[in-house]
């Protein structure tokens, strides 16, 4: 099939990549002229694990190519929109400026039997309107919804063998237009959906509903358990343990009960955010006033993680202290910073007055872009270098592996925060290290 995928960022890039490995003839289009010229070269413009390997195969297949000419979506037949839905500026609500453009300029281009398919995070009632749009400019263009659950750094894998595919389509199932669009989607998906991966075919509402139902269950879980760490710190528990503990229950599940700094990134904070947001001009904010807790709790990590750093500083002011921070993306395995908890609580430290020398395996371009006044350095031993005291702020696997012995012998203090619940305080206290970690004695 012939398909365009608008927008290329970590959604979209990965997303145009798969479509092509699945068989499909694609171009990707993006406003944004640098990444293009990354992709069009092959190359990926973030990092994302198995994207370089995905680009190089299928950019020598000759089925994929990237531009920023729009009209290069007028040879498809199947439209994915993938633009960013960020939080506006000073309001929980999504920004949907970057949807309404890029729907307003495909509708323009779009022919009769052409599918959109929205998949960038939207408030509910977004894609019932965005259908009236196209159907005024084009009634021959039919919308669906099929909402994208892809984790950073698993994203490859999560596209081509997803957990489920849902897809809202016009009328919901058993509408004629509906059960065409069922059909072109299918065929799109056919190799993702090869070995029986659920499909679940739906409205509009539900589809939408679905994907900021899934986040907001997932940021439940994590503050679920940073709430129990906050216990634990009073009460002299050790959440690692209690996590362990009631996630062996099969009916809870041990899966996203990592307790530290929370939750961050591109989609959890403000897709909570602006779940609230809608909910609240539907009237029924208080269906979902708990995620106010959600984001709470979420938040008094970060600043939990700072009063810590002072106090195991001691009698040694923040002001002037040299902070070795380790990690700035908001997870392992991915450049992103957008609302890291890693780079919030490094740059909190640096307005302290803290001298805070940072690092991280692939997230270092993007927080100096953000917070342009730490000092970045390259390996962890040039971070810990006279650090009077150590942050694990993103749990990257050579930070986990790193030697307390041998960098004992590079810090000025051997003070060690486990921000992220994932070093062995057994072998740091007996490297003589001070360890301490969030919900740990
Ligand atoms: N990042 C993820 O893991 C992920 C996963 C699932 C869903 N989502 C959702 O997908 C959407 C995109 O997220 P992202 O992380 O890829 O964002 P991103 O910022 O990385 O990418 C968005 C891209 O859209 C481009 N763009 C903006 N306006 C455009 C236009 N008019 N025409 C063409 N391109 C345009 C931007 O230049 C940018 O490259 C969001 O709604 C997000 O919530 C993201
Ligand atoms: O037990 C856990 C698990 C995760 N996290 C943190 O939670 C955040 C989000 O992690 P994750 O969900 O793995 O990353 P994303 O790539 O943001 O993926 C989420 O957001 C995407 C965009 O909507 C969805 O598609 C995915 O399904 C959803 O998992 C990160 O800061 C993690 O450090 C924890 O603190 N504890």
């Amino acid at each position: 099939m012939k398909i365009s995928v608008v927008g290329c960022g970590y959604l979209g890039a990965v997303h145009a990549a798969c479509m092509a490995k699945l068989g499909h003839e694609v171009v990707g289009v993006d406003v944004d002229q640098e990444k293009i010229d990354a992709l069009a070269a092959g190359k990926a413009p973030f990092f994302e694990p198995g994207l370089p390997e995905l680009l190089t195969e299928t950019h020598a297949s000759g089925r994929l190519r990237f531009t920023t000419d729009m009209d290069a979506i007028r040879d498809a037949d199947v439209h994915f929109v993938c633009v960013g839905t960020p939080q506006q500026a000073g309001s929980f609500a999504a920004d949907l400026t970057y949807v309404d453009t890029a729907f307003r300029e495909v509708a323009a281009r779009v022919k009769t039997g052409d599918v959109v398919v929205g998949k960038s995070t939207v408030p509910v009632g977004t894609a019932g309107r965005l259908a009236a749009e196209l159907t005024a400019v084009v009634p021959g263009a039919t919308l669906a919804w099929n909402p994208e659950f892809l984790r950073e750094g698993f994203a490859v894998k999560d596209t081509l063998h997803p957990d489920r595919i849902v897809y809202g389509v016009t009328g919901g199932v058993g509408d004629a237009t509906g059960e065409q669009t069922v059909t072109t989607l299918d065929a799109v998906y056919a190799g993702a959906l090869a070995g029986g991966t659920p499909r679940i075919v739906t409205d509009f509402a539900t589809a939408e509903l679905v994907k900021v139902a899934a986040n907001s269950f997932l940021a439940t879980k994590i503050s679920f358990i940073n709430a129990m760490a906050e216990l634990c710190e009073v009460a002299g528990g050790d959440v690692t343990q209690l996590a362990d503990a009631i996630g062996h229950d099969n009916r809870i599940g041990r899966r996203f009960l990592n307790a530290g700094l929370g939750f961050g990134g591109g989609c959890l904070p403000k897709d909570i955010r602006a779940f609230m947001a809608r909910a609240e001009e539907l009237g029924a904010d208080q269906a979902v006033s708990f995620l106010h807790e959600i984001d709470a709790i979420n938040l008094r990590r970060r600043q939990r993680m700072v009063d810590l750093t002072a106090e195991v500083l001691g009698d040694q002011p923040v002001a002037g202290a040299r902070v070795a921070v380790l990690g700035l993306a908001f997870k392992p395995n991915s450049d992103d910073t957008r609302d890291s908890p890693a780079l919030d609580v490094a740059a909190s430290l640096h307005a302290l007055g803290a001298r805070v020398v940072a690092t991280d395996p692939e997230a270092v371009v993007n927080a100096r872009r953000r917070v342009p006044g730490l000092e970045y350095v390259r390996t962890a031993e040039e971070a810990a270098a006279g650090a009077d005291v150590v942050l694990l702020l993103t749990e990257w696997q050579q930070y986990r592996d790193l030697d307390p012995t041998a960098l004992a012998e590079l810090v000025a203090h051997r003070r060690i925060l486990d921000g992220r619940n994932v070093l062995d305080p057994i072998a740091w206290r007996a490297a003589g290290w001070t360890y301490r970690a969030l919900g740990r004695p």
